[in-house]
């Protein structure tokens, strides 16, 4: 009797704290996810600590998909709030107000919500750079992406794009069908590597090399027991900082900044020039430097920019350029196969075009010739809208800012998502969105439509820099293979495309197979 009364009165202190604190958790759960319902923000239903990243978490969807049920379901063709798990999120689907937030009040979302990684070439990259040093990074890398630019560096895409014929031809005596991102993801990476650190990787020849197999550990995903941790680097910036932790694996990292370092020390010493990126920045570094002599009394605002071109920024872009540039455009350019492949009327369009155009230069690819293949430029815009490589952009609210026509004030800090692949599936802006048409590009139609309604490249000042060359280069490649092969669906052709589900970025669950065949 006496245990038994003993024991009730250690277990009611227990069992009044575990209430106590139960309610608590409760109330401070209601708070969190009644933000947006206090605010009349429409939006999915949130669970606790998760929010609604659940089929997220589960990989359930695709990213595409996840925003896809948003856009559709709950309010996001206009805007609508969700929770990344306790933080409330909006997603602006509506062109005037995207208007906004990209273009018309950038200085209210200037950042990007890009995770810090505690390594500091990651974090010194143009993508994730905030405030003052993105703006001071992004104006001196600038004129490094100009047409004239640009055009500096065509007869090396060449290369790489007569490589990449080549090896089809070569391949063709063993197979006709191939997983098209593969293939392209090796001309990628020769041509940045060319382009942005000056270095022959031939990766097309030489599957077994150094960068094939650097890419390859990048772009791989994350071990199942790192991901709990990548959550808390998410979700706690400043604890995983003060933690050092770093999810991402360093070795890729390592190695290719070993290679720019190696490549400028190269170059300095043996007074060697080149048309590539890494040249122009360390040209950038020199202007900065006899500028920075000439004003000894600088004031405190030029004092940032005096450091802006350190040798770690020089890397930290050009390791950029291969992150960037590898995946989303070796993607771009899978997909344009898969559609020309699937549409043969369309494919004998561009033969034609490429044909024509040609001729009238003398049968060289020169810059002004892509420019006058119209038509190709349309099947690029129409697959782009189709299979955005990157599904969904985001900015960070750095001012607060009232949604113009609302009173919805979004609060410092806030992430807004802007939801690419379903804005470019959308029935309003585009009738039969499902269906690849490359007439919707014509002049007439895209002036009939709002720029802000195709966006695989972003929008406003904090666009994707690389958007020309990453064109130059893909149709270079194009224009080289259509004047030998055509595309044809193969066995393994699946239509439509399942999206892989993990990643972030648009990627073919089962590849992208198509055939080819060389033209008589
Ligand atoms: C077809 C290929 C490509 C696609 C679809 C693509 C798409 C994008 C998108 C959607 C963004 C975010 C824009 C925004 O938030 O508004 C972006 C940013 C960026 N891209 Fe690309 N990209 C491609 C190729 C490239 C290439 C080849 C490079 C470099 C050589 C590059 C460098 C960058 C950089 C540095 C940023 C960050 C810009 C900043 O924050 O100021 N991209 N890209």
């Amino acid at each position: 009797m006496i245990a038994q009364a003993l024991s009730c009165v250690c277990v009611f202190p227990v069992v009044v704290f575990l209430a106590a604190a139960l309610t608590l958790v409760a109330l401070y759960m209601r708070k969190t996810y009644s933000y947006w319902e206090s605010r009349g923000v429409r939006g999915p239903k949130p669970f606790w600590f998760i929010g609604n990243m659940y089929p997220r978490l589960r990989a359930t969807q695709s990213m595409s998909e996840y925003d896809q049920v948003m856009y559709e379901n709950h309010g996001g063709k206009m805007y609508c709030g969700y929770y990344e798990f306790m933080n409330p999120c909006l997603m602006v689907g509506h062109p005037e107000l995207l208007k906004h937030v990209m273009v018309k009040d950038f200085d209210h979302f200037t950042d990007r919500s890009f995770v810090t990684f505690n390594e500091p070439v990651m974090d010194h990259m143009l993508l994730g750079l905030k405030g003052g040093m993105w703006k001071a990074v992004r104006s001196v890398m600038t004129p490094t992406f100009s047409s004239g630019k640009i055009k500096q560096t065509l007869q090396l895409v060449k290369d790489c794009a007569r490589n990449l014929s080549t090896y089809f031809e070569q391949e063709l005596d063993k197979r006709s069908s191939f997983e098209m991102k593969e293939v392209y993801g090796m001309f990628t990476m020769d041509t940045i590597a060319s382009i942005a650190f000056g270095v022959s990787s031939d990766s097309l020849n030489n599957t077994q090399n150094e960068f094939s197999a650097a890419a390859a550990q990048f772009f791989s995903p994350m071990p199942k027991w790192k991901r709990p941790f990548m959550f808390l680097q998410f979700l706690w910036p400043h604890i995983a900082k003060k933690l050092h932790l770093n999810v991402i694996n360093r070795t890729p990292i390592q190695f290719f900044s070993k290679v720019v370092a190696d490549t400028m020390r190269y170059r300095i010493e043996n007074k060697l020039r080149r048309s590539d990126f890494l040249q122009l920045l360390l040209d950038a570094q020199q202007q900065e430097a006899t500028n920075n002599n000439k004003t000894p009394d600088a004031s405190p605002s030029k004092k940032v920019s005096e450091q802006v071109l350190t040798e770690l920024v020089i890397t930290a872009q050009c390791v950029l350029f291969y992150i960037a540039g590898y995946d989303t455009t070796a993607t771009t350019l899978s997909f344009v196969s898969y559609c020309l492949a699937l549409h043969p009327g369309v494919q004998q369009r561009c033969m034609d075009e490429v044909e024509r155009v040609l001729a009238a230069h003398e049968g060289e690819i020169t810059y002004e010739a892509l420019t006058e293949m119209t038509y190709l430029d349309m099947v690029f815009a129409e697959t782009l809208r189709l299979y955005p490589p990157a599904p969904r952009v985001d900015r960070t609210v750095t001012k607060p800012f009232t949604l113009p026509g609302t009173d919805l004030t979004l609060r410092k800090g806030m992430k807004v998502t802007i939801p690419i692949y379903s804005i470019h599936r959308d029935p309003n802006h585009y009738p039969e969105p499902n269906k690849f048409d490359p007439e919707r590009f014509s002049p007439e139609n895209k002036s009939s439509r709002s720029q802000m309604v195709y966006l695989p490249f972003g929008s406003g000042p904090r666009n994707c820099i690389g958007m020309r060359f990453a064109l130059m280069e893909a149709k270079v490649a194009i224009v080289y293979l259509l004047q030998d092969f055509a595309f044809i669906p193969s066995k393994k052709t699946q239509v439509p495309i399942t999206i892989e589900k993990r990643s972030g970025l648009l990627k073919a669950q089962d590849g992208v197979w198509v055939r080819l065949a060389k033209r008589s």
